[in-house]
């Protein structure tokens, strides 16, 4: 697809960046849990931010997605007070700002955020006051816009999907644009949480579904035909219905040909895959295969202090392992762009306004 190039991590850093799937609660600063879990009583595994960060990034090198997701115990036991909520929500839109984003849908399971009483209406809000603050910190800091959206998280293994999809409703004129279900995909179908994929659809609201990641194909095709999912997150096990030949033909099977016809927004995350034992390695992921067969592939962070990653970063490790460009980085951002849940005339208004401009003058040089 791409000529090899030489781009700079300043140079990806400096170009607009979509994220559709980075989670709240798997991007807090190290040194803000360190502050936090003190006002908490919280004891962590590590006392300095260097070496907590270290934690969380080794210990989620596991290979496997429930050891990868029992990091989470800390980051969540932080972020059940509203001021704590408020603040990591900021420090995020600040943080993504920083890396160069210009449009996220940050996600998390507000049920796991009740432990000190707070509602689910109030855990919502806090996190809306809190990118509120952030986006407005961002714009007096006179760099460029960052617009931010909630995705409201249900978790596989509970019971609470459908009073998240109508919490997620309830709020979309507040910020959240859509719902999802997250945690470990083994053992706990999408097909349990069809009532509230049934109330955003009756809602003609959005959702994604964590699927194709720690289990394969049946489970993208749940999400997909009988859920009803309008993208796929991580997806990235579609590749186990694409052949490749010995002489280079490529032939795709028929759920992966309906998720290409169709459009289907894949929500790839190349270092969390990589920890999670999804991929080999970045060079080995189905990434490149997959966006030279033209899927509307998207590029993510999934967890950003889980992987020690932005977005820079992942574009970086494509830019290395598959020789892309500034034109591939543009393509999955206008792709990423395109597959957000907030109204047409606001993506359109990002990608000519924002995306195209922007890359348009560093093709230039
Ligand atoms: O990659 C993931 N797969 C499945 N579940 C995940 C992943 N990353 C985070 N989660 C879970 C753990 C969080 O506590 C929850 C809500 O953000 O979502
Ligand atoms: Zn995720």
């Amino acid at each position: 697809m791409a000529e090899p190039t030489a781009l700079t991590t300043a140079q990806i850093r400096s170009v607009p960046k979509v994220l559709l799937h980075d989670h709240l609660d798997g991007g807090l600063r190290p040194a803000t849990i360190l502050e936090l879990a003190d006002e908490v009583g919280h004891a962590l595994p590590a006392d300095d931010a260097a070496s907590l960060g270290r934690w969380f990034t080794e210990s989620a090198d596991s290979g496997s997605l429930p050891r990868y997701l029992e990091t989470f115990d800390h980051t969540v036991a932080v972020m059940q007070r509203a001021d704590h909520l408020r603040r990591v929500a900021r420090e995020c839109v600040e943080d993504l700002a920083a890396d160069g984003v210009v449009y996220a849908e940050v996600r998390y399971a507000p049920e796991q955020h009740l432990a000190a009483g707070l509602t689910l209406d109030e855990v919502v809000r806090a996190v809306q006051d809190g990118i509120d603050e952030g986006t407005g910190t961002v714009a007096a800091g006179g760099g460029r816009a960052v617009v931010v959206r909630q995705l409201l998280t249900a978790m596989r293994h509970a019971a609470r999907s459908r009073e998240i999809a109508e919490l997620a409703v309830a709020h979309r004129d507040a910020g959240v644009v859509g719902f999802d279900i997250a945690g470990a995909e083994a053992g706990y179908p999408s097909t349990r949480h069809l009532d509230a994929f049934e109330h955003m659809k009756r809602s003609n609201a959005h959702f994604t579904i964590h699927a194709g990641e720690a289990f394969g194909l049946p489970s993208i095709w749940e999400a997909l035909q009988w859920c009803g999912a309008d993208r796929l997150g991580h997806g990235v096990r579609l590749i186990d219905d694409i052949e490749v030949l010995d002489d280079g033909e490529v032939r795709l099977g028929r759920l992966a040909s309906y998720v290409r016809d169709r459009r289907v927004p894949l929500e790839l995350c190349p270092h969390s895959n990589v920890q999670t034992g999804a991929a080999a390695s970045i060079a080995e992921h189905p990434i490149g295969l997959l966006a030279r067969l033209k899927f509307r592939v998207t590029v993510n962070t999934d967890n950003r202090l889980m992987s020690g990653t932005s977005m820079t970063r992942e574009m970086q490790a494509l830019v290395e392992a598959f020789g892309w460009g500034l034109e591939d980085l543009r393509w999955v951002t206008v792709n990423a762009m395109k597959s957000a849940f907030v109204h047409f005339d606001q993506r359109l208004a990002i990608i000519e306004d924002v995306v195209k401009p922007a890359y348009a003058e560093a093709l230039r040089g």
